[in-house]
């Protein structure tokens, strides 16, 4: 019986959403062996730099798209939200499971809400969308730069001196960190990154049996809203410096998708809402876009 090597980062997070992925597979494909082949990327070597200065998104897939190509391993397993809007030519995704809780999170050194923050407190986050949706909140505060898997930016609470930082509810959830500690920011005013929360499962495109395996774990509805973000991303993208988000939910049957785009400063803030047919997910992905193009995204890209 065949082997199913699956590929993934090293992170504690990457092997704990790896582990996920096999336990699903296991429960309807228990003939199989699995195995995770972990994987070094470019965006886990290179620690000191900003991720828009060492090239933004596809910076945690590019070498683990390379050895599913290179049939090192047959399965990958991402968070869609490190994906760029396009898979390789050879390379599909055969699944996404379930999301998990989609929203950013901050942890404070002493947890309080948001307005109880103390005036210039300092934050950590390096992504451009967590900044200036943050200052949009709360102008008088300081962010800081840092980078590091969860594990470590939750230390540099403590070892950088900072009083908070922002993190993905998913991640931390897996992880088993405790939701107390948790100050939810809402989807409405602080929008998701494109596939936040989802995972998503890459194949060879020819590999059928794979493609059997992952149709069984996909979850439809999870797939067509990610979709339609990663559509309006693909539309929008002028590159990694631009601040992009975009939340889909299926709401009574049908698709409603908040998108929203900002210019690097911060200064404008765009945010739209689109819906449509849930199975036309591309379509309303492509109106969200089409709509925020008149709002005037493309000049801030
Ligand atoms: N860029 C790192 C990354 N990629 C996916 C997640 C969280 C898990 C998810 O969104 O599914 C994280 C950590 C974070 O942003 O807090």
């Amino acid at each position: 019986m065949r082997k199913i090597k699956v590929g993934s980062r090293a992170s504690q997070l990457a092997l704990v959403q790896a582990e996920i992925i096999i336990e699903m597979l296991q429960k309807s494909f228990p003939q199989y062996e699995y195995e995770i082949i972990k994987i070094k990327t470019k965006g886990d070597k290179i620690l000191d730099q900003t991720l828009s200065k060492i090239g933004g998104k596809g910076l945690f897939v590019k070498e683990i798209q390379t050895a599913l190509l290179e049939e090192e391993i047959d399965l990958a397993v991402h968070s869609m939200k490190d994906m760029p809007a396009e898979s390789p030519e050879g390379l599909v995704l055969g699944a996404i499971t379930e999301r998990e809780d989609p929203r950013d999170v901050l942890i404070m050194k002493e947890k309080c809400s948001l307005q109880e923050l103390p005036q210039k407190s300092a934050v950590g986050t390096s992504s451009l969308r967590r900044k200036i949706q943050l200052l949009s909140l709360r102008k008088d505060l300081q962010m800081r730069d840092i980078r590091g898997n969860v594990g470590t930016r939750l230390e540099k609470l403590h070892t950088e001196g900072l009083d908070a930082v922002i993190l993905a509810a998913a991640g931390l959830k897996r992880l088993g960190y405790q939701e107390e500690d948790f100050y939810y920011l809402d989807t409405t005013t602080f929008t998701p990154a494109v596939g936040q929360g989802a995972l998503g499962c890459e194949m060879r495109k020819k590999d059928k049996e794979v493609y059997e395996m992952l149709k069984k774990i996909n979850h439809k509805e999870t797939y067509n809203c990610v979709m339609a973000e990663r559509t309006f991303l693909k539309l929008l993208e002028g590159g990694c410096h631009v601040p992009i988000g975009a939340y889909g939910q299926k709401i009574e049957g049908e698709l409603w998708i908040n998108g929203m785009v900002a210019s690097a400063d911060g200064e404008t803030i765009l945010r739209h809402t689109e819906k449509g047919s849930f199975e036309n997910y591309l379509e309303v992905g492509t109106k969200l876009a089409k709509e925020m193009i008149k709002l005037g995204a493309k000049e801030l890209l």
